[in-house]
């Protein structure tokens, strides 16, 4: 099966360097300057600078050349993911997708899969999410990701497909585990950095990403995923590497928070639309969610970083 890759951000671009050592790969940019420049000069300087576009790899703004493969990997932001889906209707329909976002829609609070499954409901879909930069990945260094597909034989053999001498993939029929655990982690690491931002030291972020994982599986739970999933690379993984990391763009943005400055608007920070996403699904659901309900309200600037501390501490002492 041909395998194509929509989206020419940092990710997609790091996914097709990998695939590409497995064969050829055509990479989709909607912008037909940024396809040619990377065509060119085999870079993706805008997105995902220093690394080198291997020979096998095409970049194309040509939907249809794109659209010829079996597979295609959807790159995209979350919630520009339903535009380009019916956007891109009739190229689109009848090919296996797999989405490569994380995130829950704002509008809808539907995952990358279900918002593939209301759009395009004949095409079968799939997701690859889990504990990656894209740097890593363009580098070639070692990384294990999830690939989660409700149909058990297209999920094995994407898993074959999909993986790299590099990228190692295990798989789970388990989407909408898959789906909660790398749109929620985003949530805990802004939370995550504003803590490190505002100096409130490594044993609160130990403390956020403890019951914040207890936030993911109480709503993956409640959602009918299965707490195996979440304790997988696509929750548990995906947690420990964004909490932790200055190369995580949530991280960075709790950062900007907890220090008091201001974030460049138009980088991708998938946690912050869906942190309002999933506080209203919690909402409706009636689950319990404070760190990510205190995560809108920093957001939103409607508690400082040490009022959230404080509301967080003096909630009623309860259980583990
Ligand atoms: N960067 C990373 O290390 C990783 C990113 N991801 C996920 O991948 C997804 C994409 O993130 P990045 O590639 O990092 O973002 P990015 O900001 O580097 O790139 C986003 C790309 O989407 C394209 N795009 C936006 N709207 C579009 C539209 N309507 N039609 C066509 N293309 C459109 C932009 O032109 C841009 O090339 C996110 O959900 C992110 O969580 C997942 C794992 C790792
Ligand atoms: O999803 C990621 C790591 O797995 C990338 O994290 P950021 O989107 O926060 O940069």
């Amino acid at each position: 099966m041909s395998v194509s890759v929509l989206g020419s951000g940092a990710f997609g671009t790091a996914l097709a360097i990998s695939l590409a050592g497995n064969g050829p790969v055509t990479l989709w940019a909607r912008d037909a300057d940024h396809a040619k420049a990377m065509q060119d000069s085999r870079r993706n300087e805008a997105r995902l600078p220093g690394a080198d576009l291997p020979e096998p790899l095409t970049a194309t703004a040509d939907i249809a050349q794109a659209c010829s493969s079996e597979v295609l990997l959807l790159a995209v932001p979350m919630q520009k993911l339903r535009s380009v889906l019916q956007q891109h209707k009739a190229h689109l329909s009848g090919k296996t997708l797999v989405a490569c976002c994380k995130g829950i829609e704002l509008h809808t609070g539907l995952g990358p899969v279900s918002v593939i499954q209301e759009v395009l409901s004949e095409s079968p879909a799939a997701l690859l999410t889990g504990p990656s930069f894209a740097a890593d990945i363009a580098r070639g260094l070692p990384t294990a990701l999830t690939l989660a597909c409700g149909g058990a034989d297209l999920g094995k053999a994407l898993q074959q497909q999909l993986s790299t001498a590099n990228l190692r993939l295990y798989r789970t029929t388990d989407t909408i585990g898959a789906e909660l655990g790398g749109a929620l982690k985003n949530v805990m690491a802004i939370a995550c950095g504003a803590v490190i931002g505002a100096g409130l030291g490594d044993s609160a972020r130990a403390a956020l990403m403890t019951r914040g994982y207890a936030e993911m599986q109480r709503m993956a739970l409640a959602c009918g995923a299965k707490a195996e999933t979440m304790a997988g690379l696509s929750g548990f993984g995906d947690l420990a590497l964004t909490c932790t990391s200055d190369l995580s763009r949530n991280y960075r943005l709790g950062l900007s928070i907890g220090r008091g400055k201001t974030f460049d608007s138009s980088i991708t920070v998938e946690g912050a639309a869906t942190a309002h996403a999933v506080a209203e699904q919690a909402r409706k659901m009636q689950l319990e969610m404070p760190i990510t309900q205190t995560v809108t309200n920093l957001l939103d600037q409607r508690l400082t970083i040490s009022e959230a501390a404080a509301l967080l501490l003096k909630r009623p002492l309860k259980e583990e």
